[in-house]
This record gives C-alpha cells, sequence and structure tokens, in this order.
C-alpha cells in the first residue's frame, strides 16, 4: 500500500514485527523477533505481525465464509442466538442489525436505532468443542450453509498453529520468562473465534461521532489475532497521548495483534492492553451517502480455564510489588464475560 509505510517499522505507531525466520524459536533471529515483539508489547499493546505462516488463501477463504453466513436470511441467523449468559460466548448476536440492513433513512428513526444499537454491526460466535469447557458451539444445520462448520473448525485450528507461535516469541523476548511459559498455560485452546460484520448504513448513522462499528474497548483475555479485510476503520490510542486514536490500517497479509486485559494483569501492567475501536472508514467519492460494509475475524486467545496465574517472573520485585491477586484463568474471563452481556 503505498503512502502508508511512513517508517518501515511501524504504522501510525504500531510496529511490524516480522516472523520470517522465527523456525522452532531457537535461532538468533528468533529471540531478535522475541525483542521487538516483547517492545512492541511493553510500549503499544498492538503490533501488524507479517510471514507469520498462515497462508493467506486459508484467511481469504474464512473472510468468503463469513460473507456467506452474513448473506443468510435472518430467521436462518436467528436459528443459533447468542445465549444471553455471558458465559456462553457462542452463536449469532444481531444487535440492531435488522433495522440497519433495511436502509433506514428518516432522521427520527435513525436516532432511536442509534439509542437502541450503540454499535452497527453482527457477529458468530464459535470455539473448541472439546468437552472440558461447559461451553457448546451452536452451528446451523449443516444443509442450511454446507461446509461452513467445518471451515470455520478448520481455520480455529490453523489459528491456534500461530497463537503458539506468537505466545512463544513473547516469551523468548521477556526478560526472566522461559521460552514455553506461555504455552504451558494455554494448552487447551480454550479460544473464540468471531466472525463479525459491519453492514455498509447510510454515513448519517455515523455522524454523531459518540457511537460507531465498536465503542473503545480493551479485549480482556491473554491476547487477540485480527484478521481484517480491505475497509479500514480500526483505530488504536495513542499510547503517548490517551484519548487519542490513531488509523490502524488494513496490512495486505498482516495479523493485527494485540494484548488483553488478561496478560496486562498477569504482566503486573508490564504488557499494555490497549483501547481500541472501529469508526466509519474515510468515505469515498464513489460511496454515495453509503458506509461500505466491512467484515474482521478476531480470534481470542484464553488460557486454559483451570490455570492459576500469578505475576510473572521479572515484573515484581522490592521496588515493584505484585498489584493483583492470583486468579484462575476461568474465574477472570467469567467476570469479564458478564459485564459484556
Ligand atoms: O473489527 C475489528 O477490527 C475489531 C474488533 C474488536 O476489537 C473486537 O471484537 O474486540
Ligand atoms: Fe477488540
Amino acid at each position: 500500500m503505498p503512502g502508508l509505510l511512513l517508517d518501515p517499522e511501524t504504522v501510525g505507531g504500531i510496529p511490524i514485527i516480522d516472523f520470517e525466520g522465527f523456525g522452532d524459536g531457537t535461532t538468533e533471529r528468533a529471540i531478535e523477533i522475541g525483542n521487538s515483539f516483547y517492545e512492541a508489547c511493553r510500549d503499544v499493546g498492538f503490533a501488524y505481525l507479517v510471514n507469520t505462516g498462515i497462508p493467506q488463501d486459508s484467511v481469504d477463504e474464512m473472510f468468503a465464509w463469513s460473507a456467506r453466513f452474513f448473506a443468510l436470511p435472518i430467521e436462518v441467523k436467528q436459528k443459533i442466538p447468542h445465549p444471553p449468559s455471558g458465559q456462553e460466548h457462542r452463536g449469532y448476536s444481531g444487535i440492531g442489525v435488522e433495522q440497519v440492513s433495511q436502509m433506514v433513512f428518516d432522521k427520527a428513526e435513525l436516532d432511536a436505532i442509534r439509542l437502541k444499537a450503540p454499535d452497527f454491526k453482527e457477529s458468530f460466535d464459535s470455539g473448541n468443542d472439546g468437552a472440558h469447557v461447559p461451553v457448546h458451539n451452536l452451528w446451523l444445520p449443516d444443509e442450511d450453509l454446507p461446509g461452513f462448520r467445518a471451515y470455520c473448525t478448520s481455520f480455529f485450528s490453523e489459528c491456534r498453529g500461530i497463537q503458539m507461535k506468537v505466545l512463544n516469541a513473547l516469551a523468548l523476548g521477556m526478560p526472566e520468562v522461559a521460552p514455553d511459559f506461555f504455552e504451558s498455560f494455554h494448552q487447551e485452546a480454550d479460544n473464540q473465534l468471531r466472525l463479525l460484520h459491519y453492514p455498509s448504513a447510510p454515513t448519517d448513522v455515523f455522524k454523531t461521532g459518540s457511537k460507531g462499528r465498536i465503542g473503545a474497548h480493551t479485549d480482556f483475555s491473554t491476547c487477540t489475532l485480527l484478521f481484517q479485510d480491505s475497509c479500514g476503520g480500526l483505530e488504536v490510542e495513542d499510547p503517548h497521548h490517551p484519548g487519542v486514536f490513531l488509523p490502524a490500517p488494513p496490512i495486505p497479509g498482516a495479523i493485527v495483534f494485540n494484548v488483553g486485559d488478561f496478560l496486562m494483569r498477569w504482566s503486573n501492567d508490564t504488557l499494555k492492553s490497549t483501547l481500541h475501536r472501529v469508526r466509519a472508514p474515510p468515505p469515498r467519492p464513489t460511496d454515495n451517502g453509503m458506509t461500505r460494509e466491512r467484515f474482521s475475524i478476531p480470534y481470542f486467545i484464553s488460557a486454559d480455564v483451570d490455570s492459576r496465574i500469578e505475576a510473572l517472573p521479572g515484573t515484581f520485585g522490592p521496588d515493584r510489588p505484585r498489584k493483583y491477586e492470583s486468579i484462575t484463568a476461568g474465574d477472570y474471563v467469567n467476570m469479564r464475560l458478564n459485564a459484556t452481556y
């Protein structure tokens, strides 16, 4: 993308970490990657990861399945509604989407939608089908979208492979953390694959400024791998200027990585879980008063529910007390999920 790369190693202040040559994580080059990745997590909380080894075709295919899923009639998607309980982060959520997709242009109606639905998005969540988690996937009957379940399941596994590489790189870069430390806390893949669709909507819908596609938030698990399409609109808080958000534009082939609140707590606040949000992308003359639709795919990585964490080695000492009690990953995530739904 010409013009975007002002500094070859960052975009909008977000470091680009090149995993080329990471190998099995034992080479000099792997240590270098680990060091710059650790610095990115400490100083920014976000990084673009390139050459991670995930085939671009797999990512493109996941986006194609996502588009097919969201194009299904609302009655079909509503066969698998997201349960009201925060613990069960599975199935379809279509908050406010029905109204928006019907192309409402009346101002009073738009205002009513804004009040009702702060975020104009629909989503589908799936996770590990393993028996150890008390949460079950909600799949459509296969005849409604043959192949969808199989592909989500296979993409979930591909992301898991990348997850291990990424966690190992971070451990390598952290001063007193053993290389396989994080891996040993992430054996069960208690992760969540979310397909997100921000429908096209009249540009007016986004004009008030206070509401958008996703309001400013931090993610609450260990970390997130985010795949975004070419639309744009993701913004990340500038670590040096609280309240100022900088665009994190899509870079073809890159995964956006961010630290979550759980890892921030685990690191005694050494690593940053940074606020981010999604706004309407800058309008183009060809948009005709409509904001383009956007698809994104976050993969939320969580530690094994029963694992108990306390401040990571090297993040506390005589001059730097531990700030948090020890907690299990399950208790932490449930506490946070219950506050969201
Ligand atoms: O859609 C995006 O780019 C970001 C999504 C996100 O931040 C989230 O789901 O937590
Ligand atoms: Fe997020």
